[in-house]
């Protein structure tokens, strides 16, 4: 018997996903100190030229090419500096003294470094060819008055917010933060810190959850731990969907005799799918509260960590208006050792990808495969991405690697 027919196919589910979701309306104002991370809600047009002004690239001297004709030294008119511009009288025949940053007095033809002139009785004396232009940075050379410099669902990062400081803009409209409300299902469940009885084990994924929901910029409802009882996780689930736009749990959706979350969801909402063709998360689910949707992980650490990654990631994405799903690019290289495999499912396995001397990729297992193995995304720094069709993988077969993004401490 084939147990993976039927399964739904990671790419058919997460376009199914995406495609019924729409990102938030509602934005805010922030201060640009408190916008890192954020998405603009609109495209951030700029108010002014950068560079305001035609000024100096270089601490030189500011000359016209028609003074430099005879190779004559020319004397000095003044000085200019960043802040304060040269505003006299500039004489035919003579130069102005310029700091970097200052603005190129009117008619300069070109500013010549300071280190390719040579002071002299009469004056400056330029030794080096001049070339109309040079040194000089034009007004808006970097950005025009009136053009869009970040169009809308554009993160903000230190690559992004120094540009818009650089503009006088003090604020930017985002995107509101995802809400998120998180819990964990399983009477075996206990907290760090307390005692276990004999079969309980400590709460590892809600920990996990929480953490990877804030590195991604989103408000978290933390509702703790919920025992194996319908009637609390009735409670639990309302609860979060009146709070929250997406509510995830971890547990209960496999096939066990306590496994009530697909039951109440059912109840409360509508599944959209359940049961995915991939190693591990294979009992992922997804579907529509109330008003809010709905991620079922896996109760296995693995398996809820990697389907968070791997879906509810890119769902988060969306609904932030952030239209990169934060996965890293793919890469083909060799593995350098054996691959455990069996057809049917997507494996996620954990690698470490390495660079040799020479500089050529390749990547090796982390080792356990199990999905209760946590402790292989610690050793690894790559998920191996192996088709479903393939069965074991020897030392040297070529494979497909998605490097971890920032959630699991890579780049
Ligand atoms: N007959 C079948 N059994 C199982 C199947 C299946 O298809 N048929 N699927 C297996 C797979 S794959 C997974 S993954 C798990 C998922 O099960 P649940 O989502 O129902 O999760 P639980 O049964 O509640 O727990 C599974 C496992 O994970 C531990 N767990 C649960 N929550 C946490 C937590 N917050 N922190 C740490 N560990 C947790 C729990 O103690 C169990 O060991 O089902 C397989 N079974
Ligand atoms: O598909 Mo399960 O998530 O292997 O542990």
């Amino acid at each position: 018997m084939d147990f993976n027919a039927g399964l739904m196919p990671l790419d058919v589910a997460l376009t199914q996903m995406l495609d019924r979701i729409s990102p938030l309306h509602d934005t805010e104002t922030l201060p640009l100190m408190q916008a890192f991370g954020r998405i603009t809600a609109k495209d951030v047009v700029s108010p002014l030229d950068v560079p305001g002004f035609d000024n100096s690239a270089m601490d030189g001297y500011a000359v016209r090419l028609i003074d430099l004709a005879d190779g004559q030294p020319l004397p000095l008119a003044g000085k200019a500096f960043a802040g304060q511009p040269f505003d006299g009288e500039w004489p035919t025949g003579t130069c102005v003294r310029i700091m970097t940053g200052a603005p190129v007095p009117p008619g300069c033809d070109a500013v010549v470094m300071q280190e390719e002139t040579e002071q002299t009785d009469n004056g400056v004396r330029f030794s080096a060819r001049v070339n109309a232009g040079q040194n000089i940075r034009r007004r808006g050379e970097d950005i025009t008055a009136g053009s869009a410099v970040f169009p809308r669902g554009t993160r903000l990062t230190v690559a992004e917010l120094p540009v818009l400081a650089s503009l006088g803009i003090p604020q930017v409209e985002v995107v509101r933060k995802v809400r998120v409300a998180v819990f964990s299902t399983g009477d075996e469940l206990k907290l760090p810190g307390e005692q276990l009885a004999a079969g309980q084990i400590y709460d590892t994924n809600r920990l996990a959850v929480h953490l990877m929901l804030e590195q991604l910029g989103c408000e978290v409802i933390n509702l703790g731990i919920i025992p194996d009882s319908q009637e609390k996780l009735r409670a639990a689930f309302i609860a979060a969907d009146s709070q929250a736009d997406v509510v995830i749990s971890s547990g209960g959706v496999s096939v066990g005799e306590a496994d009530y979350t697909k039951t109440i969801l059912d109840e409360l909402g509508e599944i959209a799918f359940w049961k995915l063709a991939i190693k591990p998360g294979k009992p992922f689910a997804f579907g529509k509260l109330n008003h809010s949707w709905f991620c079922g992980l896996p109760g296995n650490p693995v398996s809820a960590a990697l389907t968070f990654y791997q879906l509810v990631q890119p769902l988060l994405a969306k609904l932030s208006g952030n239209p990169d799903s934060g996965l890293s690019p793919r890469l083909r290289v060799q593995t350098t050792t054996r691959l455990k495999k069996s057809p049917g499912r997507l494996d996620f396995q954990r690698g470490v990808l390495t660079r040799n001397a020479e500089g050529d990729l390749s990547v090796a297992t982390t080792g356990h495969q199990g999905s209760h193995v946590f402790s292989s995304f610690s050793q690894g720094n790559c998920f191996i991405v192996l088709e479903r069709c393939r069965g074991n993988v020897d030392a040297g077969e070529w494979v497909e690697v998605e490097p971890f993004n920032a959630l699991f401490g890579g780049l």
